[in-house]
C-alpha cells in the first residue's frame, strides 16, 4: 500500500532546542540542600564501601566521634564535625549529579499513559483492511511480535516498526522536539518508540518490546541513574586511590612510633595537642591520614561519570552504557554511512533515461512495474514519479496476477518483479539496483550491456547522483537492460565544517556506503571525509571495524539501518539513529533522539571532556594531599624540633589549628570543586599531548598553591575559636 512519496520529509539534524537544564558556572544552593536528605541516606556503609576511600573517612569520623566522647574537647569534636562533612560532602557531590536527571525522568513518566492497542488478528503483509480482525488489548499486555494498527490522534502503545504505511508522529514526549517527524515503513525510518502519538495517516506496527521493557522504561532508569555501573577505567582508578589510601595509611601509622621516639628524645619539648608523650593522638592521627588520602577526587570520581552521562542527555543522547561515553573520548575513527547521514537520506528518482531503441515512457513503465512492493523511499519514489511524468497508473500489486515481487536486500542490491502471463505467454522478470549488480544479472542470463549503459551510470555516479539500472528477460529470449533511473539526494548542510573539526581533534572520517564508488567518491568529495569505501555489504561493514580496531584503536558508527546492526554492535562507539529501524537501535550502544549522525563530535567531545576531567580533578587531588603533607608536619613537629622552623613557611597558628586548617580545607575543597566536577573542564580541539601538559601544569601547579593559601586562611580565622589552643 503505497501513500505516495510526495509528503514533506523533514530533514534529520535539527538540533533539539531543550530547556537548558545546564546553569551556569556557580552550583545553585538550593540544589545543595534538595540533595541533601539523599547524601544523608548514601552514609549507609552498605552503599559506601564501594567508594574506598569515602568508606576509609567515615571509619575515621566512627573512630574520632567515639575518642571525642570519651575524651570531650572542643579540637575533638571539630574534627569529629568535619570529617562527618567530609563525607556528607562527597555523598552530596554524586546526590546532586543524579538529582538532575529526576526532572526528566518525571516528565518521560508521563509520557507512559497507559493507552488500549488494537491488536489485528490474522493480519499478513499487503492484506486488504477487511481481511483481518482486530481487538482491543491494554497496551502493557502487548508481547513481541504482536501487530497493531494506530491511527491519527492515538497514542503509539509500543516500541515497534512501521511494516505498513506511512505516518508523520510527534516524538516531543521523548525528545523535547515539537516538529513532527515521518515515520514509514520499508526504509531506514521505520522504529516507533511507544508513548509517542500519530498525527496523521494511519499505521501498521509490529512490536518488537518485550512487556515492561520499553525504550521509555529504559530511558527513566538512564536519566535516573538507577543502573549506572562503574565503567573499567573509574574501576582501574578506584583500585589505585584505595592503593595510595593505604600507603598513606601505613605512613601514618609509621609516624607514631617516631613521634614516641622524638618526644622522648628531646624530653624538654612542652605537650603539645598533637603530640603527648604517649605520641600522636588519635584524633590527629585520623586526622592526618584524612588530609593525605586522595578524598578529591574520591568524593567527585562519581559525580563526573554521572555528570558526562547527563550531558549527553542533554544534547538528546541516551548512552545505554558509561564505557561507551569513555570510549567516545578516546575514538580514532569514524565511520559514517553515505545514505541518509551524510546526505538528506530521501533518495528519489528524477529522471528515466533509456538506452538507444527504447523510450523513456518504456523504462518508467517497467521500473514502476518492479517497484510496485518496494517499500523503500527510493521505491516508492520511482512510482510516484513514473505517475506524474507519464501518467501511469499506480497498480496495486495485489491487481497484478501472477506477479513475484523480489523485494531489495543489502545484499543482492536489486529489487524487481517475476511475471507469469494468464495466457501463458513467456515469462517477464524485471530488475533494477545497482549497475554492477544488475548488469551482472543481465549476463547471467545471456545479454550484454551496452556501452552506453556503462556512460549513463559514469554520468549520474559523477555528480553523487545513485543511478539504478532497469533490465528485463522474457523466457526465451537474452535479458537486455532498458534504461537508467537517476536517484537524486543531497549532501547535507555543514558537514565540511564538521569533518574538518573531527579532523583536528585527531579523529579520521571514512564513509561506508553500499553505492558504487563513483557516486562514492564525489560525494566523499563533496562532504570531506578523509575516506570511503563503496559497494560495502553489511559483512563489508563490520570487517572494516575489525580492521580499524586492530591495534586498539577506538572506533564509532553511526547508523539506521538494520544492515548496520551487525557493525554498530561491533564498534566501541555504535551510535543508532532513533528514526532507523529497531534492530539498529538494540545494536548500538547510544541512541541519537535527533537522529543527527553529525552529533557524533559533540559525543566525542563530552566523551573527551569527562576524561579530561577525570585526570584534572586527579592531578588536583594528589597534588593536593602532597601540600597538605608539608603544610601539617612541620607544625605539629615543629613545638619539638625548634630547626624544623625553618620550613614551617606557612606559620599557622598552632598544631591544633594547623591539623583542623587542613581537615576544614580538605572538605570544602570538594564543595568547591562540585560544580567544576558536573559542568566538566572546557573542551578546545586540539591534540592529546597538548591539553595533557597543560592541565599538569594547571591542575598540579594548581593542586599545590591553593592548599597552601586555603588553609592558612582558615588557621587566620580558627584561631579564634575558644578552646583552639
Ligand atoms: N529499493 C531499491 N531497489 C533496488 N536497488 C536499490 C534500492 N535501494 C537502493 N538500491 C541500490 O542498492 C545499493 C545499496 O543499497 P544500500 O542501502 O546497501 O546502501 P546505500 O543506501 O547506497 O548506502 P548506505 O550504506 O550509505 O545507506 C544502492 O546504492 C542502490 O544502488
Ligand atoms: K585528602
Ligand atoms: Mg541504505
Amino acid at each position: 500500500m503505497t501513500s505516495g512519496g510526495t509528503s514533506e520529509q523533514p530533514v534529520a539534524g535539527t538540533p533539539a532546542t531543550h530547556g537548558n537544564r545546564v546553569g551556569g558556572g556557580l552550583l545553585d544552593p538550593k540544589q545543595l540542600i534538595r540533595s541533601l536528605p539523599d547524601a544523608l541516606r548514601k552514609l549507609d556503609p552498605r552503599t559506601l564501601w564501594r567508594n574506598p576511600v569515602m568508606f576509609i573517612v567515615e571509619i575515621g569520623a566512627v573512630f574520632t566521634t567515639v575518642l571525642a566522647v570519651a575524651d570531650p574537647s572542643v579540637f575533638a569534636w571539630a574534627i569529629t564535625v568535619w570529617l562527618w562533612l567530609t563525607v556528607v560532602f562527597a555523598n552530596l557531590a554524586e546526590a546532586v549529579a543524579e538529582g538532575r536527571g529526576k526532572a526528566q525522568a518525571a516528565a518521560l513518566r508521563k509520557a507512559k499513559t497507559d493507552t488500549v492497542a488494537t491488536r489485528l488478528v490474522g493480519w499478513t503483509p499487503g492484506m486488504a483492511p477487511n481481511a483481518y480482525r482486530t481487538e482491543d488489548v491494554p497496551a502493557p499486555q502487548l508481547k513481541l511480535g504482536d501487530v497493531v494498527v494506530v491511527e491519527a490522534g492515538q497514542i503509539i502503545p509500543g516500541d515497534g516498526d512501521v511494516v505498513e504505511g506511512i505516518a508523520s508522529v510527534d516524538e516531543s514526549a521523548i525528545t523535547g522536539e515539537s516538529a513532527p517527524v515521518i515515520r514509514e515503513s520499508g526504509g531506514d525510518r521505520s522504529a516507533v518508540t511507544g508513548g509517542t502519538k500519530v498525527l496523521s495517516d494511519r499505521i501498521i506496527v509490529k512490536i518488537t518490546q518485550k512487556p515492561g521493557e520499553s525504550f521509555i522504561d529504559r530511558m527513566i532508569a538512564l536519566v535516573e541513574g538507577a543502573n549506572r555501573q562503574k565503567t573499567p577505567n573509574e574501576i582501574a582508578l578506584n583500585i589505585l586511590l584505595a592503593a595510595l589510601t593505604i600507603i598513606f595509611l601505613l605512613a601514618v601509622v609509621t609516624l607514631q612510633p617516631l613521634a614516641i621516639f622524638s618526644k622522648g628524645y628531646q624530653a624538654a619539648a612542652p605537650d603539645t595537642g598533637a603530640i603527648t608523650d604517649a605520641g600522636v593522638t588519635g584524633v590527629v592521627l585520623v586526622s592526618l591520614l584524612v588530609c593525605l588520602i586522595p578524598t578529591t577526587i574520591g568524593a567527585l570520581l562519581s559525580a563526573i561519570g554521572i555528570a558526562g552521562m547527563d550531558r549527553l542527555v542533554q544534547r538528546n543522547v541516551l548512552a545505554m552504557s558509561g564505557r561507551a561515553v569513555e570510549a567516545a573520548g578516546d575514538v580514532n575513527t569514524l565511520l559514517l554511512d553515505k545514505t541518509g547521514t551524510i546526505t538528506l537520506g530521501n533518495r528519489q528518482a528524477s529522471e528515466f533515461l533509456p538506452v538507444e531503441g527504447v523510450t523513456a515512457s518504456e523504462v518508467a513503465d517497467a521500473a514502476q512495474l518492479s517497484s510496485l512492493a518496494d517499500e523503500t523511499p527510493e521505491g516508492r519514489s520511482i512510482v510516484v514519479l513514473a505517475k506524474n511524468e507519464f501518467g501511469l497508473r499506480e497498480r496495486e500489486p495485489g491487481l497484478i496476477p501472477h506477479a513475484t515481487f523480489v523485494p531489495f536486500s543489502a545484499q543482492t542490491r536489486m529489487s524487481g518483479v517475476d511475471l507469469t502471463p494468464e495466457d501463458a505467454g513467456p515469462a517477464q522478470r524485471i530488475r533494477k539496483g545497482a549497475a554492477a549488480a544488475v548488469m551482472k544479472w543481465v549476463r547471467e542470463h545471456g545479454g550484454h550491456p551496452t556501452e552506453q549503459v556503462g556512460q549513463m551510470v559514469d554520468e549520474i555516479s559523477g555528480i553523487g547522483g545513485t543511478p539504478l539500472v532497469v533490465a528485463e528477460h522474457i523466457e526465451g529470449q537474452v535479458a537486455r537492460t532498458l534504461g537508467v533511473i537517476h536517484l537524486k539526494d543531497i549532501v547535507k548542510t555543514g558537514m565540511k565544517e564538521r569533518f574538518d573539526e573531527m579532523r583536528r581533534m585527531g579523529i579520521r572520517t571514512v564513509m561506508i556506503t553500499g553505492d558504487n564508488p563513483r557516486t562514492a567518491r564525489a560525494i566523499a568529495d563533496e562532504a570531506g571525509v578523509d575516506d570511503f569505501l563503496a559497494e560495502a555489504t553489511p559483512e563489508d561493514k563490520l570487517a572494516l571495524i575489525k580492521k580499524e580496531q586492530e591495534g586498539g584503536r577506538l572506533v564509532a558508527m553511526t547508523g539506521d539501518g538494520t544492515n548496520d546492526a551487525p557493525a554498530l554492535a561491533q564498534a566501541d562507539v555504535g551510535v543508532a539513529m532513533n528514526t532507523g529501524t529497531s534492530a539498529a537501535k538494540e545494536a548500538g550502544n547510544m541512541v541519537d533522539l535527533d537522529s543527527d549522525p553529525t552529533k557524533l563530535i559533540e559525543i566525542v567531545e563530552i566523551g573527551k571532556q569527562l576524561l579530561i576531567t577525570r585526570g584534572a580533578l586527579t592531578t588536583f587531588s594528589i597534588a593536593n594531599d602532597i601540600a597538605k603533607y608539608f603544610a601539617i608536619i612541620p607544625a605539629m613537629f615543629a613545638g619539638i624540633y625548634p630547626s624544623l622552623d625553618a620550613l614551617n613557611i606557612m606559620r599557622l597558628h598552632s598544631p591544633e589549628s594547623a591539623i583542623l586548617s587542613a581537615v576544614i580545607f580538605n572538605a570544602l575543597i570538594i564543595i568547591a570543586l562540585i560544580p567544576l566536577a558536573l559542568r566538566g573542564v572546557r573542551y578546545r580541539p586540539a591534540s592529546a599531548s597538548k591539553l595533557l601538559s597543560r592541565n599538569l601544569w594547571l591542575y598540579g601547579l594548581g593542586g599545590i598553591v591553593v592548599p597552601f593559601i586555603g588553609i592558612k586562611l582558615i588557621d587566620l580565622l580558627i584561631q579564634f575559636i575558644p578552646g583552639i589552643s
